[in-house]
């Protein structure tokens, strides 16, 4: 019986101003196998493995089931088998891995009748934004908007070698649901404008490597400000980073884990800080220097 192997990297949502729009593939990987069944099985091993469903409500059952119902197809007993360095529910996209992993496995058990677009949509309409799965599928950094055909339009920024990234994961979760509700329905003009303009900077920046267009353009005015509170000792922790040499610091996601872009130099010295500020206040975090992972779902 065939066993198919996938892996998916991690993901950093929003990146600053780019609210459900812009989000890069991160060097660290979630690994799925599956193959066709008996029954249902469910198995996990790694970070979180005890949290992972082991039933229906499985979110990589859930995404497979997706694809047999778009292909009008019955759904096969299958089993999983879950290996997973991604916290879950700390920002680092792990849904978002258990999506795709299950969308890019679920088409190769069925014989890849589903190109990569196709899948694509389908992840995109489960997760409800763009900003985790298209760079968990496609790598990169990538920013998406809707076009006038119903679709969407990615675009990969051309992340410049100079820029380095830190995460630092708190010991604590916090649910993107928990994190999306509460923030506004609606937005003012003023704000709006900031995004649009920060974002535009934003993606310039990462692309020269420019300090001051990082520097300003890591703004946002959409989601961290109704998020912060709900991420204790946030304001500490960017002070830390900054005054270590970054030039500027972010929600990774939905949060809690906050990520740092900086230059090379002084990468780790950021990650350092960011430790130390959360570890003054009590709290764990463990910090990562990442590399953007270019290849995005690898097949085995
Ligand atoms: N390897 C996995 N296998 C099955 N389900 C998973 C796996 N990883 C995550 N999940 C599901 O996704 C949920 C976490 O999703 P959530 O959107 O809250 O956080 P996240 O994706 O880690 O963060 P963010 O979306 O902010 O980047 C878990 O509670 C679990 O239900
Ligand atoms: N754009 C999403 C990323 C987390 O899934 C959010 O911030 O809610």
């Amino acid at each position: 019986m065939a066993i198919f192997e996938v892996s998916v990297p991690a993901t950093t949502g929003n990146l600053g101003p780019g609210f459900d729009c812009l989000g890069a593939a991160l060097s660290l990987y979630n690994r799925f196998e599956l193959a066709i069944a008996d029954r249902l099985t469910i198995t996990a091993a790694g970070e979180g493995a005890a949290q992972v469903e082991r039933d229906e409500t499985n979110l990589v059952y859930r995404a497979i089931a997706k694809v047999y119902q778009h292909l009008d197809r019955p759904i096969p007993p299958v089993a999983i088998h879950t290996d997973t360095a991604i916290p879950l529910a700390r920002g680092l996209g792990s849904s978002a891995t258990a999506i795709v992993g299950g969308i890019v496995g679920a088409n190769l058990l069925a014989g890849s009748p589903l190109d990569r677009l196709e899948l694509l949509n389908l992840a995109i309409a489960m997760e409800g934004h763009p900003d985790n799965v298209a760079p968990a599928l496609l790598g990169g950094c990538q920013l998406m908007a809707s076009n006038q055909a119903g679709g969407w339009e990615f675009c990969d920024l051309a992340w410049h070698d100079d820029i380095a990234i830190a995460v630092a994961i708190p010991n604590f979760e916090l649910s993107t649901a928990k994190a999306r509700a509460v923030l506004p329905k609606q937005v003012s003009m003023q704000d709006a404008i900031f995004n649009a303009s920060h974002l535009a900077l934003l993606s310039h920046g990462i692309q020269t490597g420019n300090p001051q267009w990082l520097t300003a353009g890591l703004q946002d005015r959409l989601h961290q400000p109704y998020r912060q509170d709900l991420i204790i000792g946030m304001p500490e922790v960017q002070r830390a980073a900054i005054a270590a040499g970054a030039y500027g610091m972010v929600i990774s996601g939905a949060g809690p884990t906050l990520l740092s872009l900086a230059p090379q130099t002084k990468i780790d010295a950021v990650a350092m800080a960011m430790q130390q500020a959360w570890q003054n206040l009590g709290i764990t975090a463990i910090t990562k220097c990442l590399a953007i992972a270019k290849d995005g779902t690898t097949i085995r």
